[in-house]
């Protein structure tokens, strides 16, 4: 009946509040028990003539409703108590799972599924630990306990009502078996609908430029036709399994009713107990019932529960405890290979060498793998073969911690946090005062912009929204300024920046590579003819080595890349006519 015991264990606090609950509603029908069988007695004297108090049984009744009442509310917040800790304890759960997976769990898993897992399927499983698990057990608890309370009284139609109560959860999984592919195609289509709808949206400009929105409306219209229709169909079937358990429900207390009926025509059963049977053997169904009704919330809670546990199952990095001594810290590549599917090899045996200071660039073609060796080395990609060390040790003993701690990167794409300038700057330093903020910006050049906003109190919009590509660029500059660490790896760190801030950044590089290792990846080669070593790679293999003046005699890749650049750079129409020419 889908409770799963290892999804049950890791919210171990929930279930306290699940106890709670159940405890509360099992109180609001010993109420709801008291109180009809108080009417009961009261109609079967008022009916045999005997002295009946009506007080007395509106007291009774009065007490009931209002302890019924309190239940009620108190199974309520237990509810929301077990779903909140649920929800609390499945999201920790989730993270430190992310955190021991470390910055390579994309290549494990897609960020769009850890996502979802975390914010989806831990909603979905709110209403699991809330509503669907207090009333499974309430819904055992309570027809034992009228068993109990009717036994005494008939036990035939006791029996018969206990016997009829499984019947409800027999027609559920009937139903279920027939259910859970519609709700597969179900969900299917509406995950492909809210795909292709965000997909138009975020693309509709470039979708009214080629004039192609006119086709994408006429899609999206019949895939939200499909969409309806499964929807309808899904409902159907909803209603259709209500039906279907009430007449389980109602059937089986008409039979009760009906024993009880022929037991007192017989003189087996006092009016009392006719009464009280009538009166309690519709609630011998109801908790079954709303049980039924909440058999999506366990289905979406299970199949939310296998996409967590598919994600807390992925094989975990081994704990590391490598330290990178910031005095020893030259980087070494020795034959590194890797590729992202075993078909398409990427690097194919790369040597490189970063020593403890000074300028190291690497260029290439678009696609040649720089950005994949920067991953490998600031450890966002795992799974390489060959050797990278560092001051001698092996890159892959280093902890997660001294590695992000002793090598920053900055990537062309880099992120900023919603906040304050302040806020994104101080995650690199957070002791860092407001003079150091000022210099990191100033080196950068950013620091007359911001001067004319709000200073360092500059509110930043989620992943810079506010801020120019470039501006964006140089604050993720300053930040990793800021880091003060012995190794720097600059992927494509100046792309957005226009040339005349670049070289003013390129000189900050330079000074920064005096007391630090800098690995500057960049497709402008001007910024690279001043590295003390430039590494040519050529698909996935390094091509050519050494200064600029030393490739540009000696390696054909070096001289097609520069050449090609010069062209482009000093591109005019003569030039144009020449090439022609
Ligand atoms: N996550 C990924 N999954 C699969 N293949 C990838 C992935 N990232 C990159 N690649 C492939 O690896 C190759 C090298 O990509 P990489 O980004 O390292 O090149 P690059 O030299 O940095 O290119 P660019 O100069 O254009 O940034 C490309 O052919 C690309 O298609």
């Amino acid at each position: 009946m889908m409770i799963n015991k290892r999804l049950i264990g890791m919210v171990s606090d929930s279930k306290q509040h699940i106890a709670k609950n159940v405890a509360f509603q099992w109180a609001a029908l010993a109420a709801n028990i008291a109180m009809l069988l108080t009417i009961a007695r009261y109609l079967s004297r008022l009916l045999a003539g005997q002295p009946a108090s009506l007080a007395a049984t509106l007291l009774v009744a009065v007490a009931a409703a209002a302890v019924r009442f309190v239940c009620a509310r108190q199974a309520a917040v237990c509810s929301y108590r077990a779903s909140r800790s649920a929800k609390q304890a499945l999201r920790r759960t989730i993270l430190e799972k992310l955190l021991r997976l470390g910055p390579g769990y994309s290549s494990r898993v897609s960020t769009s599924e850890v996502v979802q897992v975390t914010v989806e399927g831990a909603e979905q499983l709110e209403s699991y630990f809330g509503a669907y698990l207090p009333q499974f057990f309430y819904s055992l608890l309570a027809p034992l306990t009228l068993f109990c309370v009717l036994a005494p009284i008939s036990l035939s139609a006791a029996v018969v009502l206990l016997i009829c109560v499984p019947l409800i959860p027999v027609s559920i999984a009937l139903v279920q078996t027939f259910a859970k592919k519609l709700l597969a195609r179900y969900w299917g289509q509406y995950t492909a609908l809210g795909d292709s709808f965000l997909e138009n949206l975020q693309g509709l400009t470039t979708l009214k430029i080629y004039q192609a929105d006119e086709e994408r409306h006429r899609r999206m219209n019949e895939e939200a036709e499909r969409f309806r229709r499964i929807t309808m169909k899904v409902l159907t079937m909803q209603l259709n399994s209500i039906t279907i358990m009430d007449l389980v429900a109602y059937g089986g207390a008409a039979l009760g009713i009906i024993v009880a009926a022929r037991q007192f025509a017989a003189g087996q059963i006092g009016l009392f107990g006719c009464f009280a049977i009538i009166m309690l053997s519709a609630d011998f169904f109801l908790p079954m019932r709303l049980l039924g009704s909440y058999f999506h919330i366990a289905m979406n809670g299970m199949a939310a529960s296998e996409k967590i546990f598919k994600l807390l199952d992925l094989p975990e990095p081994q704990a590391k405890t490598g330290v990178i001594d910031p005095v020893d810290c030259t980087l070494r590549c020795e034959d590194v290979r890797f590729a992202y599917d075993a078909e398409r090899p990427i690097l194919k045996g790369v040597d490189l060498e970063l020593p403890r200071t000074g300028l190291v660039a690497l260029v290439g073609e678009s696609g040649c793998g720089k950005s994949t060796l920067a991953g490998l080395l600031a450890g966002r990609l795992e799974g390489y073969a060959g050797s990278i060390t560092v001051g001698g040790q092996p890159l892959s003993e280093i902890s997660l911690e001294s590695r992000m701690k002793q090598i920053t990167t900055v990537g062309f794409a880099a992120r900023l946090f919603k906040g304050t300038v302040a806020e994104n700057l101080r995650m690199a330093k957070p002791d860092a005062s407001d003079e150091a903020l000022w210099q990191a910006l100033e080196q950068v050049k950013l620091a007359d912009f911001l001067r004319s906003e709000q200073g360092l109190e500059t509110p930043v919009a989620e992943k810079g929204a506010n801020f120019s590509g470039g501006q964006c660029q140089r604050l993720a500059l300053a930040r990793a300024l800021l880091h003060d660490s012995p190794i720097y790896i600059l992927d494509e760190a100046t792309s957005n920046i226009d040339v005349e801030s670049e070289n003013q950044i390129m000189a900050l590089v330079h000074r920064l590579a005096e007391t630090k290792a800098v690995l500057l990846i960049s497709h402008r080669l001007a910024n690279v003819t001043g590295a003390q070593r430039i590494y040519a790679l050529e698909k996935g293999r390094v091509a050519g080595c050494g200064t600029h003046a030393q490739l540009l005699a000696a390696s054909p890749c070096y001289q097609r890349l520069w050449n090609s650049q010069q062209a482009l750079e000093h591109y005019t129409p003569d030039t144009q006519q020449e090439a022609l020419a």
